[in-house]
């Protein structure tokens, strides 16, 4: 685990000395859009035009960001139009690597050892941390995104011409609520269980605990009155909310603390779990074996024996119930 500081790799784990023992994610750099006319899109700088074969997805499974544009990819059948690369499980001290074993691929466009010599190629000077996913063009061969919230936004519609442009997972007029449980997920759920996990006082570990079963109790209740997080209709909201969920019990409950509920103790949870895992081709996008050795096997500071328990045993293929509550037309 490490950083680049003005292009040189550095060792290092991340500081919560100065912020009383919170974890507080950095902001991705790479932040421009391809878009449908290669015009840049509203704010940034550079533009770049959808084609297809010209830009490529580098991943890790284990990672629930990286997690949400392989989704995307898969239901938005852009899978022979974006490429994908998929570095291996363990994060050491070199960062993400592209040692070829175990699922992983190897980096299919230079044969480069390490994900941090692609931040190079795009910024001989990069300075900061070194994530997936990577948003890459082939073309200027520079990184376009680094975001994953904003990578799903462009799968949604800006390769519709070859992708399927039936499914929008960001529809005009649900928005606003989308944007809103967004918000409250991803401080609370998706980016709280790594607040808890990667705590360092017991003060900031109770406060991203406490938020973050509040509101996964409050999420169980929306759940009972309605069939996804903004209605009738399976949206960003409902994915973005999945790649947590589906790591909770197998690694957040035992390895990050968050142990107060699994989420097979939520009834309207677990359901809703099930029916996301079983949407077809999703379940091909879920490598557990890499998100387990990941978590267990890469942090050395919460688990240095790096042991990874075996269980427990879930079963994400048995019956849902969420046929019970109506599904909008869509
Ligand atoms: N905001 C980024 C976060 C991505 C992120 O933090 N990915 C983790 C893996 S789950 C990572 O690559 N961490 C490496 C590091 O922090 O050094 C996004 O959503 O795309």
């Amino acid at each position: 685990m490490g950083l680049l500081v003005d292009g040189k790799w550095h060792d290092e784990w991340y500081d919560t000395s100065r912020t009383g023992g919170r974890f507080e994610r950095s902001r991705s750099q790479f932040r421009d859009f391809v878009t449908k006319d290669g015009r840049p899109a509203e704010g940034r700088e550079r533009g770049f035009k959808a084609e297809p074969g010209r830009y490529h997805l580098y991943v890790s499974y284990a990672c629930p960001w990286a997690h949400r544009t392989l989704i995307f990819r898969k239901l938005k059948r852009l899978e022979d139009v974006i490429s994908v690369s998929v570095v291996h499980h363990f994060m050491g001290e070199s960062g993400w690597t592209f040692l070829k074993e175990d699922g992983a691929t190897g980096d299919g466009l230079y044969g480069f050892d390490y994900l941090h010599q692609i931040y190079t190629k795009a910024d001989p000077h990069y300075s900061g941390r070194v994530t997936v996913p990577v948003l890459w063009d082939k073309k200027t061969e520079t990184i376009v995104n680094n975001e994953s919230s904003e990578i799903i936004r462009m799968f949604n519609e800006a390769f519709d011409e070859w992708g399927d442009a039936s499914v929008d997972f960001y529809p005009a007029e649900l928005r606003a609520e989308i944007d809103a449980i967004n918000e409250l997920v991803y401080e609370n759920v998706n980016n709280g269980v790594y607040r808890a996990g990667f705590a360092t006082t017991q003060e900031a570990y109770e406060e991203a605990f406490r938020a973050l079963f509040d509101t996964l109790d409050e999420l169980e209740k929306r759940l009972g009155r309605q069939r996804y997080l903004a209605g009738g209709r399976l949206t960003e909201a409902d994915w973005r909310l999945f790649t947590t969920l589906v790591r909770f019990d197998p690694v957040y409950v035992g390895h990050f603390k968050c142990n107060l509920r699994r989420i097979a103790d939520y009834p309207n949870l677990s359901n809703y779990l099930r029916e996301l895992y079983q949407v077809k081709g999703v379940a091909e996008t879920v490598n557990l074996h890499h998100i387990k050795a990941h978590y267990y096997g890469s942090h050395a500071t919460i688990n240095p024996t790096r042991i990874v328990p075996l269980g427990p045993e879930i079963d994400y293929m048995a019956p849902h119930n969420r046929d019970l509550l109506a599904k909008a037309e869509m």
